[in-house]
C-alpha cells in the first residue's frame, strides 16, 4: 500500500505540472482543444461544491432530500445518517446521476445539471453502494472502458488504470475476469473505477462495507492521501472510518442537514470508541 499511496501523492504534483503546462498552451497529443480553456485553472484550485434550494423526490409530493444551502470545500467530508436519511440520494444527485426536482448543484460555479454538464461530470468520481460489472471483462478492461467513457486522454489512460488498480490492491488480479472476483474485491474495483479519471470530487457510498480490516485501513489510507485540493464525500455507518479520515462531517436526518462542521467537535461531543455513527447522530438530533 505504501507504494501506491506514494503514487497518489505524486499524482497531485503531476496534476499541478500538467495544469501549468496546459495553461501555457502547450497541449499534448490527444488533448481536445476545448479542454484547454477550462481544466487548467480548476486543476490549480481547491474544489468547491455548492447546493442551493435542492429538493430530490421519488414521488412528487414527498421530497427525500431538502437542502437550502450547503457548501462543501476540498478535503475529506463524512456523510452520516440513519438508514433512509437520504445519503445515497444526495450522493447520486452530486454525481450528476439524478436530476433534482428543484435547485442547483455547482462544481466550482459550473452548474452540474446545466449546459456544461458533460464536462463537469468528467471531474467527478462516484463509487455507488452497489455496482455490477460485466462479468466477462477483466479488471483492466473495465477500467479502460471507463477511461474511454470519461474521455481520459488515451496517452494517460493506461497508466491511470494501472495506478488505480495498484492503489486498491488489485494489481495481481488486473487480468482476471470480474466474475471471478470476491465481493470485497468487487468493492475495491468499484473504488478504482471512481478513482481512475483522477476526479476532483470523489463521492463514496459506504466504501468500506464488505472489506476485511486490512482493506478497510487501505481505503482509509487512500482517502487520507488524496490531493488536498479534491473533495471526498464519504458516507459510512462506521464511526471509526469517519473519525479517522474526515475533517468535517454532514449529518442528514430525513433529508435535511442537521449538522455541518468539524468532525473532531462532532466526535468529541457525540462519538466515542465504541459508538456507531448512528448513535452519535441520534444524540445530535436529541440535542438539536
Ligand atoms: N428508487 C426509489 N424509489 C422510491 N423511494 C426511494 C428510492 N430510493 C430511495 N427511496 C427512498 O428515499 C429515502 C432516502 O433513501 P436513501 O437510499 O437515499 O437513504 P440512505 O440514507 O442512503 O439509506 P441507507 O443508509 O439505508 O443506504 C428513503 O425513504 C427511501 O425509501
Amino acid at each position: 500500500m505504501g507504494r501506491s499511496v506514494r503514487r497518489l501523492l505524486l499524482r497531485g504534483h503531476r496534476r499541478c505540472r500538467e495544469g501549468t503546462r496546459l495553461l501555457q498552451g502547450l497541449r499534448g497529443p490527444g488533448v481536445e482543444p476545448g479542454r484547454l480553456q477550462h481544466q487548467p485553472v480548476h486543476h490549480l484550485q481547491p474544489v468547491t461544491v455548492a447546493l442551493s434550494g435542492v429538493r430530490c423526490s421519488y414521488r412528487l409530493d414527498r421530497p427525500v432530500v431538502t437542502i437550502d444551502e450547503l457548501e462543501l470545500t476540498a478535503g475529506p467530508v463524512g456523510l452520516v445518517g440513519v438508514n433512509g436519511a437520504g445519503k445515497t440520494t444526495l450522493l447520486r444527485t452530486l454525481a450528476g446521476a439524478r436530476t433534482p426536482q428543484d435547485g442547483t448543484v455547482t462544481v466550482d460555479g459550473d452548474d452540474l445539471y446545466g449546459p456544461r454538464r458533460r464536462r463537469v461530470v468528467q471531474t467527478i468520481g462516484y463509487m455507488p453502494q452497489e455496482i455490477q460489472f460485466p462479468g466477462e471483462l477483466t479488471v483492466t478492461q473495465v477500467l479502460g472502458y471507463l477511461c474511454w467513457l470519461r474521455r481520459v486522454p488515451s496517452r494517460t489512460a493506461k497508466a491511470q488504470s494501472a495506478e488505480a488498480v495498484e492503489a486498491v490492491g488489485l494489481a495481481d488480479r488486473a487480468h482476471q475476469q470480474t466474475r471471478r472476483l470476491s465481493g470485497g474485491m468487487r468493492r475495491r474495483l468499484a473504488l478504482a473505477a471512481a478513482l481512475v479519471n483522477e476526479p476532483r470530487v470523489l463521492l463514496l457510498d459506504e466504501p468500506t462495507t464488505g472489506l476485511d480490516p486490512e482493506q478497510r485501513a487501505g481505503v482509509r489510507e487512500i482517502i487520507a492521501n488524496l490531493d488536498s485540493r479534491c473533495l471526498v464525500l464519504m458516507s459510512s455507518h462506521v464511526m471509526e472510518d469517519i473519525a479517522s479520515v474526515t475533517s468535517s462531517i454532514v449529518v442528514l436526518h430525513e433529508g435535511v442537514v442537521r449538522y455541518h462542521g468539524a468532525t473532531s467537535s462532532f466526535v468529541a461531543a457525540h462519538g466515542g470508541p465504541n459508538r456507531s455513527a448512528e448513535l452519535a447522530f441520534l444524540t445530535t438530533i436529541a440535542d438539536a
